[in-house]
């Protein structure tokens, strides 16, 4: 649906050439939610703006839906943007129009007969829950709302794509969430093809299906979003993750770890399951089989594209035959295992 090849944007400023895009490339398929994750500034906003040529790129070529932007101008462009939906941030409504009035702004620029602009607006509010604030102004709205009243807006003219940008960075976590879920289901009945701007790993866990990574106007990393969130590679992607994921030891053990790659009683692992290896009782059998004891220091489990993903670290107790047999069967589960270190016997206690 859309295809972005070795763009390049540059903004010309007074001190010289300013590249804020150097190369990207990215294959957006039809029906897909496709998340592009970056820190401030990693040039993501210039991104989504040119893929509806908001911003015209210095270099490369961007396809949406099988019609080359890159050379359009005029009547052309502008009707080449009627098949691309923007929602933004701070939601950019009118606040001089009503609901309706704003809903159907896109539907009067291009001349659409009355009658079947207000049907097809009475339909977008009736997608989005908003049928009951037809006739209020925005500023009578919550920002959840306003939120809608600008995904209905994006969809009155039926886009073939629809481009999100920090949609729900201005939302508090609950609205979020029905924000997030509006645009999934929205995603399911309409196979509209979503592209998500965020620099919140929520986000993209919760409804996208693949995410690129961006890193001073570089795509680092990119897949499906349980492959990147399981195995991030790059330096930006894991701490993205590790701010949701929230793999950090607690400070009361941080502080008493000691290196030591030794099986030895006290020693602390981490143990990463994922996919079928989620739903074992392998904990269990491990103490059953071994005779070794885990003391759970820290341990969550997750579910990303509704697959099981979790971590378990754990302080390991028992003879040295029996942990290194225990930690051979992890190995042989296909579990990833991460040695942290010892804990010394009087703090063990403490941890
Ligand atoms: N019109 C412009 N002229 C000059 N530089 C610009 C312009 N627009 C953006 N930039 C620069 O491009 C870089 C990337 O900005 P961009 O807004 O795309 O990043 P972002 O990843 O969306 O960050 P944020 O989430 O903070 O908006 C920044 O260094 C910014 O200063």
């Amino acid at each position: 649906m859309i295809v972005i090849d070795d763009l390049e944007k540059d903004f010309g400023v007074p001190s010289g050439p300013n590249p804020v895009l150097r190369g990207i490339s990215l294959t957006i398929e039809k029906g897909e939610v496709f998340g592009i994750i970056g820190r401030s500034g990693a040039g993501k906003s210039t991104l989504v703006r040119c893929i509806n040529l908001l911003e015209r790129p210095t270099r490369g070529r961007i396809t949406v839906a099988g019609r080359d932007l890159s050379g359009l101008a005029g009547p052309a462009l502008r009707a080449a943007r009627h098949d691309i939906g923007m929602v933004f941030q701070h939601f950019n409504l009118l606040s001089s129009r009503t609901v309706q009035g704003n809903v159907s702004l896109p539907l009067e620029l291009v001349d659409m007969p009355r009658g079947e602009r207000l049907r097809r607006v009475d339909e977008m509010l009736d997608l989005v829950g908003l049928t009951d604030k037809r006739d209020a102004y925005p500023a009578q709205l919550s920002g959840g709302q306003k939120q809608r009243v600008g995904i209905a807006r994006a969809l009155a003219s039926r886009p073939s794509v629809l481009l999100c940008d920090e949609a729900t960075s201005a939302l508090d976590p609950e609205t979020t969430k029905s924000i997030l879920a509006l645009l999934a289901e929205i995603n399911r009945t309409l196979n509209l093809t979503i592209v998500l701007i965020t620099h919140e790993m929520q986000v993209v866990r919760e409804i996208a299906d693949r995410v690129a990574v961006l890193d001073q106007g570089l795509v680092v990393e990119q897949g499906r979003v349980f492959d990147v969130f399981t195995q991030p590679t790059h330096p930006v992607t894991r701490s993205l993750v590790r701010e949701v994921l929230n793999l950090e030891l607690p400070e009361r053990v941080r502080s008493r770890l000691r290196h030591s790659p030794q099986t030895s009683p006290g020693l602390v692992m981490r143990i990463t399951f994922t996919g079928p290896s989620a739903n074992e009782p392998i904990v269990s059998e491990i103490v059953r089989r071994f005779g070794v004891s885990f003391n759970i220091l820290h341990g969550h489990i997750d579910y990303i594209q509704n697959a099981p993903y979790g971590t378990l670290t754990v302080e390991a107790g028992g003879s040295e035959a029996g942990l290194q047999a225990a930690l051979d069967f992890l190995r042989v589960k296909s579990l990833k295992v991460e040695i942290l270190g010892r804990v010394a016997a009087p703090d063990r206690a403490v941890a």
